[in-house]
């Protein structure tokens, strides 16, 4: 039904899905699946896939230019021996994704004087973590107090202290995946994550080069239950406020239409929710405002390059540069020309994490261009190293449809401050991979969070009121006590002030 008010449009629907990525699309698809077919997909983007985001760039021999993934690239973490599926590795084959495995020991490392074998230290940190891995167990098993990355690793006997070398292999083992510094880190869940995807499923990941583009995937799925100009699917269109309550949900777009739903499921990122783009009335309670601003968005950019020839090792996939001054100082190039990727293409893409992300995303392409041919001629003395013929990037920490490129888990979040990222406020259910206690940051977290909430508000609907109120719903958790009672702020704990005088 449309109702017009003032010359503004107000569609009702039974529920809004808020984001067209992998959460939105798939919590739309477990709706149909559940014969709830009345909802509307919004998204400010033009595409479905939010960060599964290609781009052309450069050109192919035969004057056509290639795709490259500006956001999600690998799907990582396969199947498992006995039967554990990635869902996006399930979907990559079911819709004939192309991807290559991408071999972590296909590495050559460099510093400033050019190719320098430190790959000791590579193992070293491997060996570290293998300890580190075992002392979350514990932390785990025992409920000991969690800490930070950083902490569990120094703890491991990893120390890389002034050793630039050890800081690049650290930024390997660390930063590449996480987009967040080990001291950022809570120690816990982040090894968890890692754990979920690399041993639950499997420790391979496939680069996808797939010249259709990764979200041919999800734009796959949408197309078994949207129609060819569904109506039912709103790209074009930002959200700006969200009023909920207990017996529905408006949502007011951008051009000031709105749409009024029984139920909604909000895909936003953690970093478009701490942005405050969207207002949301009345303001959220107190524990799900702490959990959205206490959670935190990494930011992970990848440069690509195109040159007029490869002059860059074919056989190797990864290289790793050591900066004398600067951990984190464009440490990382690939290499898409590497047998069997895309050979010819010419393009080698560096990546950047962290605060150099966020230093490169605010230069322009000049000056960024600039500072990584210095690098890479240091990295290759003895070559020639031509000035690209095209370079190009995208800029996801000012990108309003995510602020940050994927969530990851700081220290002092517990699993129940994590779960209120989850939790409904009444018909408001939200998605997305930072809600994903066990994936989070990786697409797989964004799919089983989608399904789930689907899932979850088919059944409610499809029960006509027979549940039992707030049944069906997540859980939650208002009041949070810590570990330190009143009186143990006392001499026998070092504290001797009394603060409440
Ligand atoms: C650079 C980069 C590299 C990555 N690499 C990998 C990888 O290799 N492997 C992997 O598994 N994962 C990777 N990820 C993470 C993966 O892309 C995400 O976890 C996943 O795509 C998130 O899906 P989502 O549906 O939760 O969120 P999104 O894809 O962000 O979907 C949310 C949607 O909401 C829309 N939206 C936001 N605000 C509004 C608004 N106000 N109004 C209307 N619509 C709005 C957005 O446009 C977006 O389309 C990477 C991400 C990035 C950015």
């Amino acid at each position: 039904a449309v109702i017009r008010k003032e010359g503004r449009t107000c569609r009702k629907t039974q529920v809004a899905v808020l984001g067209a990525g992998v959460a939105g699309i798939t919590a739309a698809q477990s709706l149909h699946n559940a014969s709830i077919t009345d909802f509307l997909i919004v998204d400010r983007n033009d595409y479905i896939g939010g960060r599964m985001r290609n781009t052309k760039f450069g050109k192919a021999p035969n004057g056509k230019p290639y795709t490259v993934e500006l956001g999600a690239n690998w799907v990582e973490g396969l199947e498992s021996e006995s039967g554990n599926v990635n869902p996006i590795w399930r979907l990559a084959k079911k819709h004939k994704i192309k991807s290559k495995y991408s071999d972590g020991d296909s590495l050559l490392t460099y510093d400033e004087t050019g190719y320098y074998n430190f790959t000791d230290l590579v193992d070293e940190f491997d060996a570290a973590w293998e300890i580190a891995m075992k002392d979350a167990d514990s932390i785990k098993d025992d409920n000991l107090q969690d800490t930070s990355v950083r902490a569990g690793l120094s703890l491991a006997g990893w120390k890389p202290k002034k050793d630039m070398h050890a800081q690049a292999a650290e930024w390997w083992g660390w930063d590449f995946e996480m987009a967040i510094l080990p001291e950022q880190s809570g120690f816990l869940y982040d090894m968890y994550v890692n754990k979920a995807v690399f041993e639950h499923f499997s420790d391979s990941t496939e680069l996808v080069i797939d010249q259709r583009g990764f979200n041919a995937l999800i734009i796959g799925e949408a197309n078994e239950f949207l129609k060819k100009n569904d109506p039912r699917l709103l790209l074009n269109s930002p959200v700006t406020a969200i009023k909920y309550g207990s017996s529905g949900v408006t949502v007011h777009l951008e051009d000031g239409d709105c749409i009024e739903a029984e139920y909604a499921i909000c895909t936003f990122s953690v970093g478009v929710l701490q942005n405050e783009v969207v207002k949301f009335e009345p303001t959220l309670p107190r524990w799900k405002r702490e959990a959205i601003e206490q959670f935190q968005m990494g930011t992970y950019t990848k440069i690509f390059m195109q040159f007029n020839e490869t002059w860059w090792p074919r056989d190797t996939q990864y290289m790793l540069y050591a900066d004398p001054t600067e951990r984190g100082y464009y440490p990382m190039f690939q290499s898409l020309s590497a047998t069997g990727f895309v050979p010819e293409s010419n393009i080698l893409f560096g990546t950047v994490t962290g605060t150099q992300a966020y230093q490169v995303e605010k230069q322009t392409n000049e000056e960024t261009q600039t500072e990584i041919m210095e690098v890479l001629r240091s990295m290759f003395p003895n070559i020639t190293v031509p000035e690209p013929t095209s370079i190009l990037y995208p800029r996801w920490s000012q990108d309003k449809s995510t602020f940050g490129s994927f969530s990851n888990w700081p220290p002092g979040m517990t699993l129940e401050k994590h779960q209120n990222l989850r939790a409904n406020v009444h018909r408001l259910w939200f998605a997305g991979e930072a809600n994903s206690a066990e994936f989070f940051g990786y697409l797989q977290g964004a799919w089983f969070e989608g399904k789930e909430m689907g899932d979850r508000i088919g059944k409610i609907l499809n029960s006509d009121g027979a549940l039992a109120d707030g049944e069906g719903e997540l859980t939650r958790y208002d009041v949070l006590h810590g570990d330190t009672f009143k009186d143990e702020y006392d001499d026998a704990n070092g504290w001797t002030i009394d603060l409440d005088d």
